[in-house]
This record gives structure tokens, C-alpha cells and sequence, in this order.
């Protein structure tokens, strides 16, 4: 039986969109997921008409495909915005030097100006180089941080007010679990804050970091970029097996296996956590009527779940509970 898509009722579905189950035609994908990150931009109003954006370009699936949605939505909605792509050669051969020329190929398809600064240049230091003396653990955050501060130099030397990267709903909900698990509380409310570095530490302001994929699930960013035929380079980092990343993001799939929405239930917690909800009561303590202990409710949830077993409808009110 043919099935056709749930959201235009007259084309044939081709998938089941991951964010929603839903049976969607290929259309009516590409269109769901532009009209998204247009939603997520307008509704955090991330930028201002005539702002310089860099886009933090790695040749990688993310920001190839940021590339491309953002240079269209600027078009299609008259965003006003100046395009930059922004890359970092962090000198690992075999890896970033191949990925690069995606961008390079990129920057001539969107006709773009493309700034290229490199580790070596910036800090006198490979990653090649960092790893020969280091080792391969902890690496991970030598890169980063050294990322961090030559995105934030080459912004500059671009002249933009703000850079974008093609961080997703999966890295989004991977740094807050990091967070948590390392024990972070400081940096924790803030993981998946989809706008940072305009109110830096001890009040010192950084350019802001966007981030239009916060709610962009990375599966669908696979799809859209193989879909649309876009190029990109796919090896994973030759560095990075050892990080703790990698074994969070296993453990957040196993959790998608058995609970689909743990990606963006993730997201959503970390934000109650960031703006706690002022309506929401903390449940009051009181003693509980029947056996007179301490309880949330009049009657203590053991004495809820005895009464229901004494009567035989456990099941029945373990149902309505899930
Ligand atoms: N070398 C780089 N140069 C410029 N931007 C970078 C670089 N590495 C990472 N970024 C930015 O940070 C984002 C997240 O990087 P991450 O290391 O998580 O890579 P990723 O998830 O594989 O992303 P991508 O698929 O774009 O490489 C990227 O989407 C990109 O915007």
C-alpha cells in the first residue's frame, strides 16, 4: 500500500521524519527543516539586518549545511546579513587539510570570502605537534580551546559582529550531560544556551557565538546534506577516540533507542534549569494522612502504591502514571 506524507496528504512519503515519527515527502522535509532554523533565528532574534556573520566553516556535515541554509534563508527572507566563512587548520594532517578543501570548494559555490587561519601560525603549535608531545588523551581540549580563541581572532581580523557554528540538537544535549556528569555546576545552566560570549567571565564581553541548530536534530542534517547533494567531509577527527565526548554520545543514543525524544528532552531540561519556570510551585511538605510521614502529597506516595496493590490495581495506576 503506498503511504503518503503526513504533512501535504498528496505526495508519497519517502521517510519517517526523526524529529517528529512523522511520514514525510522530500519536499515537505527540506521545507520543515529551513523553516525551523528561520523560527529558531527569529524567535531568539539572533541577528540585525546589515550584521557581518561568520560562519565557522570546518568542511564537516554541520557547518556545510549551515552554510548553505543560512545563505539561503538570508536571500529568501531578506535577513540583510554580510556572509563570512571562517576556518581553522588546526594541522592534522590527513584530516583537517582534506576538509579544508571542502571549504575552499564551498567558498566558490556561495561566493563567499573565506579566512583561513592556521594553529602554527596563531600559537607556533600544531595538533600534529601538540600530540607528539602529549599524547592522544586530553587533546581534545588543547584543540578546543586553542579553537576557541582563533575563531574568536579571525572574527576580528574579519571586522564581523558575530559567529555563527553548526553545533546541533546532539552536541547541544552532549555538553549538557558532560556537564552534569563532570559535576560542572557552573557552566551547567549554560550548555545549551544558544547564544554565548556577549556577557563573558567577570563581565568581559567576547563576540557572540549563534548557534541556529540548536534544535536541529544531526540525523537530519545528514539527510538534508545527502538529499540536497551538498559536499562534505565526513571523517571523524584522527585524534579524537579517546574522548569523553564520544562515550556520551554512545550512552544518548542507547537512551534514543528506548526513549526517542532524549536529545531534546535534554535540551529542555538543561533550560529549566537556566530560566526555572517562576509559575512552578514546589510541592509543599506535609504529613502524609495515612501513616503520618513526611509527604508531598495528603496521602504518601507508598501509601498510594499499597492501597493500589491491596486492591489489586497497581497495573491500572502504574499506566495512567507513565
Ligand atoms: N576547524 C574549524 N574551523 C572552523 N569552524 C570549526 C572548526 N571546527 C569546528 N568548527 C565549528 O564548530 C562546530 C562544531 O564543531 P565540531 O567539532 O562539533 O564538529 P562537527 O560536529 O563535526 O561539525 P562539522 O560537521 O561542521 O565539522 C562546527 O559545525 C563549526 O561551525
Amino acid at each position: 500500500m503506498v503511504k503518503y506524507c503526513q504533512s501535504c496528504n498528496t505526495q508519497k512519503a519517502f521517510m519517517v521524519r526523526p524529529k517528529t515519527g512523522n511520514l514525510i515527502c522530500q519536499n515537505c522535509f527540506f521545507q520543515a527543516f529551513e523553516d525551523e532554523i528561520h523560527h529558531t533565528i527569529i524567535s531568539t532574534q539572533m541577528f540585525k539586518p546589515g550584521e557581518k556573520i561568520a560562519i565557522a566553516a570546518s568542511g564537516g556535515k554541520d557547518s556545510t549545511v549551515l552554510v548553505h541554509v543560512i545563505t539561503l534563508l538570508n536571500k529568501k527572507y531578506n535577513y540583510g546579513l554580510h556572509l563570512y566563512l571562517l576556518s581553522i587548520d588546526e594541522g592534522i594532517k590527513g584530516y583537517r587539510d582534506d576538509s579544508l578543501e571542502t571549504v575552499k570548494q564551498n567558498q566558490i559555490t556561495y561566493d563567499l570570502e573565506l579566512k583561513i587561519l592556521s594553529y602554527k601560525e596563531l600559537f607556533n603549535w600544531s595538533m600534529d605537534e601538540v600530540v607528539a608531545q602529549i599524547g592522544l588523551n586530553n587533546n581534545c581540549t588543547y584543540c578546543g580551546v586553542f579553537r576557541r580563541q582563533s575563531l574568536d581572532r579571525g572574527a576580528i581580523q574579519l571586522g564581523v559582529d558575530k559567529i555563527i557554528t553548526g553545533h546541533n540538537a546532539d552536541d547541544m544535549a552532549e555538553t549538557f550531560l558532560m556537564n552534569l556528569l563532570r559535576g560542572d555546576i557552573f557552566r551547567l545552566p549554560k550548555s545549551t544556551a544558544i547564544i554565548t560570549g556577549d556577557d563573558g567571565d567577570n563581565g568581559i564581553a567576547t563576540l557572540p557565538r549563534c548557534k541556529p541548530f540548536k534544535y536541529t536534530y544531526e540525523k537530519e542534517i545528514v539527510m538534508y546534506a545527502h538529499y540536497k547533494k551538498l559536499i562534505y567531509f565526513s571523517t571523524e577527527c584522527t585524534y579524537s577516540p579517546n574522548a569523553f565526548r564520544g562515550h556520551v554520545r554512545e550512552l544518548i543514543k542507547n537512551l534514543e533507542a528506548i526513549r526517542p525524544s532524549a536529545v531534546i528532552d535534554l535540551i529542555h531540561s538543561c533550560e529549566q534549569l537556566d530560566a526555572p519556570n517562576q509559575n512552578q510551585k514546589l510541592p509543599q511538605k506535609q504529613l502524609c494522612q495515612k501513616c503520618n510521614l513526611l509527604s508531598s502529597n495528603k496521602i504518601c506516595k507508598a501509601c498510594t502504591l499499597l492501597e493500589s496493590l491491596n486492591q489489586g490495581r497497581a497495573k491500572q495506576i502504574l499506566q495512567i502514571q507513565e
